[in-house]
């Protein structure tokens, strides 16, 4: 098991800052996660992890052992770290056992032998051993590429969107897969995703990049209830964040109004300008007063439930509050909406020439 520590690492390519300053602290046997949008710097991060790329300032401690900084860079095979892409890079010639046995000639044959055996047996495929990766499923083929990771016994094992040529039945069952692996070897996973619900489903621990920074590293639940940022509060579940400003803070709750209402919501932010972060499941169809009117404008079948999607009257959202419902209700209709829960952040002020209007609920 290995801990790993990044301080102020960076990496640009030209002008695109692929790792711009990123200082990350994550404990010795945990699964984690790197999620973000499509370019935010997953992929660098975890190469520079690796060691296959070099970093243009800042550090990397791997099991407290500085791998790269100043003066100072250890080459990717002297890491004690395993790598898992999404090509599973199999040798075709060679069997099951063959493949995970590769990279471990410098053992006795013995125990050689009983490593293979081991790490098959860990992903389930100690039966498959004598077959051709022609002669297995993608799944499978992917868990013979883990099996040869695990082999090795590495401390750290860096996973790149593994799952990302399966089909969606398959990455399921995967899922927790990896899970069950991970906790059957102990080891440190770092799992590259830009699938939230992979993510979330997997890891003990996620990392949220944008724009090459580090937004929030938080498990999965602590994302959901205080997102450490607008971006977080948007990027994971479908999150919609709206301006207000908040009244008093105490206690962890803060007061604010919205619309004519005066409401005590969760949250982190001192007085003045806020954000109200909103997600579908803080959100119903009002049965008595309601907190907002809003036009529903679309709606969609989904998991046995309704998704509606609505515009709150008055307001000026780039993008539509979502909620469930069990009932379908046609677009056009103006219904109230209660307000379940939510998260309030603070909000920086916008510099003059960008601010183009007051916030919706000032
Ligand atoms: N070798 C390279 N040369 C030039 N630019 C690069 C190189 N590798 C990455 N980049 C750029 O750095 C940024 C971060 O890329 P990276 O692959 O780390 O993102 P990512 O979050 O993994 O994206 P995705 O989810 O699409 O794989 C992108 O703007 C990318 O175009």
């Amino acid at each position: 098991m290995a801990s790993i520590e990044t301080s102020h690492l960076r990496l640009a390519f030209g002008a695109t800052h692929a790792v711009d300053g990123i200082t990350m602290e994550v404990p010795s046997g945990a699964f984690f996660a790197l999620l973000g949008p499509s370019g935010c710097g997953k992929t660098t991060l975890l190469r520079l992890i690796a060691g296959l790329e070099r970093p243009d300032a800042g550090a990397i401690r791997i099991a407290g052992e500085q791998v790269a900084g100043p003066g100072r860079f250890i080459e990717p095979g002297a890491r004690g770290l395993g790598m898992v892409f999404q090509s599973y890079a199999l040798w075709p010639q060679m069997t099951v056992a063959g493949n995970v046995a590769f990279g471990l000639n410098r053992l006795p044959a013995a125990e050689r032998a009983r490593r293979v055996e081991e790490a098959l047996s860990t992903v389930g495929l100690a039966h498959a051993a004598g077959r051709r990766p022609h002669e297995l499923s993608g799944g499978q083929r992917q868990r013979v590429a883990l099996a040869r990771s695990l082999a090795a016994r590495p401390a750290l094992i860096l996973l790149d969107e593994p799952l990302a040529n399966l089909d969606a039945h398959l990455r399921q069952s995967m899922l927790a897969e990896f899970r069950r692996i991970h906790r059957a070897s102990g080891t440190t996973f770092v799992f590259v995703t830009h699938d939230q619900n992979e993510a979330m489903a997997i890891a003990s621990l996620v990392g949220v990049m944008d724009r090459g920074r580090m937004e929030q590293i938080a498990p999965p639940e602590v994302l959901f209830d205080r997102p450490a940022t607008p971006m977080v509060a948007r990027f994971v579940g479908n999150g919609r964040t709206l301006p207000v400003t908040a009244l008093a803070a105490q206690g962890g709750r803060v007061k604010l109004r919205l619309g004519s209402r005066l409401l005590s919501l969760p949250g982190d932010a001192p007085p003045g300008p806020a954000w109200l972060c909103l997600r579908p499941r803080d959100l119903s169809l009002a049965a008595g007063t309601a907190d907002l009117s809003a036009r529903v404008i679309d709606q969609r079948f989904e998991g046995g439930e309704y998704v509606l999607a609505c515009l709150p009257e008055g307001l000026d959202l780039p993008e539509p509050l979502e909620l469930r419902s069990r009932a379908a209700v046609a677009p056009g209709t103006l219904v109230g909406l209660q307000l379940r829960g939510g998260w309030v952040l603070p909000r920086e002020e916008l510099a003059p020439e960008t601010a183009s209007a007051e916030p919706a609920f000032a």
